[in-house]
């Protein structure tokens, strides 16, 4: 049976899609609703939405849409994949989506799951951790298209459904699967559709994954498919395909995330970088993004194999249309670096990678080398764009929190 996912963004999908894999599904993400059937012996196929940050109705009818498909394609299980910070807008779309999803399946309730152990995020009491803090004292407080002002994840979902929210506590989960399920079952009793369940391990995990094998619907962060076993779990690096492109290479950071901007720093010591200047980007968007092309392309003849490093720096302020415009912009970048050869990017960031491969054309990804937790290589091809034929890429396409300090040097080697 396949598993089919519709995940709130791209990386999300990646993220997702990258622990299943490590999980022995041999597993493809689709960009936006799957129209393609999978090439046989394809265990899971995560849909890549971009529906996180839209308004409600357009967000059900979409999920509802790539649902619908999945099940054409086969697909009999579901997983409805989110962020581990449980951002969204701020009405919030991961209730209505979810429960909507449930109603199309005539599925009772569905557990919420955000937790991602091996990415610092737990929930303890119904509180969302990341790292050593509250999800409101977090990076997550100042994030400029979903800032996070709880941490309570039943605070969160109450105002999102008309449902009362169930909670199982940590107590339960450390019981094991037989108590989690009665304990699942019993808030359904009591009319809850949606239950947050608390995880701090990896253990916990398994425990819950267990405890639901048979629900026919799950939400959460990826860290639930952690606790999954998929039908090559004996060998799970039989799933992966490697790196298929060659150089040029570049990485372009959107994402203003911690952990981004300190890859930026790091990597700005070993590559040649620039800025995207958003101002000039916004003034006259081709100018800036062909003279941009220009120096990239002087890098790459000086050294071939070296990548370029191109971030959008730190935002000020709460702006989302100024968000678009640099979304836009370094969707415009990519493809005039694609235009002048670069087929191997990491793109940093959720909404830009999502912009990006977009713009490149890419439908579906196939999932490679994993580099950490929800990180890894991916491959897809697209249209030429002109002279018939097809083109490949290999990606990285980082959430904007993960991976280690080193990624945007360290990653290339794994593509070797
Ligand atoms: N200098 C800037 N000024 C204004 N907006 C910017 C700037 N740099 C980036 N942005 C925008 O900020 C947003 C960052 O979102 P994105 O999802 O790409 O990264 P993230 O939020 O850090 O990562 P993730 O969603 O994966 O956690 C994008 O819309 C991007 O275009
Ligand atoms: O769950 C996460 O943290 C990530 O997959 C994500 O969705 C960030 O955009």
């Amino acid at each position: 049976m396949t598993l089919g996912a519709v995940a709130d963004d791209l990386t999300g999908a990646i993220d997702l899609a990258t622990n299943l894999a490590g999980r022995g599904f041999r597993t493809v993400v689709a960009i936006g609703v799957p129209a393609d059937e999978p090439e046989p012996g394809t265990d899971a196929i995560v849909a890549a939405l971009k529906t996180r940050s839209v308004a409600a109705d357009d967000a059900v009818a979409e999920s509802l849409n790539a649902v619908d498909a999945l099940a054409r394609l086969g697909c009999r299980r579901y997983y409805v994949k989110y962020c581990s910070t449980f951002d969204s807008t701020a009405e919030g779309n991961i209730g209505p989506v979810s429960e909507a999803i449930c109603d199309r399946l005539g599925v009772d309730s569905a557990v919420v799951v955000p937790s991602f152990p091996a990415a610092g995020r737990t929930v303890y009491q119904g509180r969302l951790f990341v790292h050593d803090k509250l999800l409101h004292e977090s990076h997550m407080k100042d994030h400029p298209l979903n800032p996070m002002r709880e941490s309570d994840v039943v605070s969160l979902l109450r105002p999102q459904t008309r449902h009362p929210v169930g909670a199982v506590r940590y107590e339960q989960v450390h019981a094991g699967p037989d108590r989690i399920r009665a304990a699942l079952d019993a808030e359904t009793a009591g009319g809850a559709r949606l239950v947050v369940v608390d995880a701090v391990t990896n253990e916990d995990l398994v425990a819950i994954a267990a405890a639901t094998e048979k629900d026919a619907v799950v939400t959460g962060g990826s860290g639930l498919a952690a606790g999954f076993i998929g039908p090559r779990a004996d060998d799970p690096d039989s799933v992966r395909s490697g790196g298929r492109a060659a150089p040029p290479r570049a990485v372009i950071v959107g994402s203003v995330s911690a952990a981004s901007q300190g890859q930026v720093e790091h990597a700005r010591a070993h590559l040649p970088f620039r800025e995207l200047d958003v101002t000039a980007a916004r003034d006259d968007l081709g100018r800036h993004v062909e003279a941009l092309g220009q120096w990239a392309q002087k890098q790459w003849n000086d050294e071939p194999e070296r990548p370029v490093l191109i971030s959008s720096g730190q935002v000020r302020g709460h702006d989302p249309e100024l968000s678009r415009v640099v979304e836009h912009a370094n969707a415009a970048l990519a493809v005039e670096l694609a235009r002048r050869g670069a087929r191997q990017f990491v793109i940093g960031g959720g909404e830009t990678s999502g912009a990006v491969i977009n713009a490149l054309g890419i439908r579906q990804l196939t999932i490679g080398r994993e580099l950490a937790p929800g990180v890894a290589w991916a491959s897809g091809t697209a249209p030429r764009g002109g002279p018939p034929g097809e083109v490949t890429y290999d990606v990285i396409l980082k959430s904007g929190n993960f991976g280690a300090p080193d990624l945007f040097t360290a990653a290339w080697k794994e593509l070797a």
